[in-house]
């Protein structure tokens, strides 16, 4: 389970965006999370991603608390904590190919030997052929940018994932096979999965629960 417990975080002194929110992504499910705009989800995923320090409250992983947010994440938790933002253009280095995107956090985790294996399979999972991993972000669409974006975020197995409005901004025969990728891990590797949309008829669709943080946070 990665969880939250009486989570609060913001940006402003003394202006809360979540005051006191508890959460539980599951193993081996998708839990969906909606609210309306501005109510603080996408500063939610950044707290249990690990990438934004909570004013108070914690963030366990598998039953361990936090070790650290941003730099100070220990290595296992980061990467046991997947996490695709809505825009995948300013989430990648534009000199990169995509099979450098992908191939990142084997990179920087000395996983280097492991990477060509590990890269091909990725991309016959999100779908992207060995011509497309040799382009760089500003000769593919934003969709096919995306699929490498959530093929990096899976690189290291992770045993969590958070999709931000990970398909917002794409057509719905890619909305679909992003869905049915993200289900593969979470049927197979038993991935626990948050997702979070504005998009009400997709999560009914894609996620087993949905918690609704304007009701999380009056509860
Ligand atoms: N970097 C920032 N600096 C200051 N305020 C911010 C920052 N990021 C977000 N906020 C504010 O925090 C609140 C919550 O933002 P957040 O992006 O978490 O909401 P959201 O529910 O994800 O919204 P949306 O559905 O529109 O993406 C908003 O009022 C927003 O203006």
């Amino acid at each position: 389970m990665l969880s939250g417990t009486g989570l609060v975080a913001g940006y402003r002194k003394g202006i809360a965006v979540l005051d006191g929110v508890d959460v539980e992504v599951p193993r081996g499910t998708v839990t969906g999370l909606a609210g309306p705009s501005g109510c603080g989800k996408s500063t939610l995923a950044r707290v249990l991603a690990l990438l934004r320090r909570p004013w108070s409250g914690q963030v366990t992983v598998d039953g361990e608390a936090a070790t650290g947010f941003r730099h100070a994440t220990s290595r296992a938790q980061r990467a046991a904590i997947g996490v695709v933002f809505q825009q995948p253009r300013p989430a990648v280095d534009p000199r990169f190919t995509l099979r450098q995107v992908v191939a990142e956090p084997l990179h920087a985790t000395g996983r280097t030997g492991e990477a060509p294996r590990r890269v091909g399979e990725l991309a016959e999972q999100v779908g992207l052929t060995g011509e497309l991993l040799d382009r760089r972000p500003h000769e593919v669409s934003d969709g096919q940018l995306q699929r490498a974006c959530l093929a990096r975020a899976l690189a290291l197995r992770p045993r969590y994932l958070i999709c931000d409005e990970m398909t917002a901004m794409l057509d719905a025969s890619t909305t679909a096979a992003l869905v049915r990728v993200v289900g593969e891990r979470v049927a197979e590797d038993g991935t626990g999965v948050l997702a979070i949309s504005h998009d009400e008829p997709l999560l009914e669709r894609w996620a087993a629960t949905t918690l609704r943080l304007v009701d999380m946070t009056a509860a």
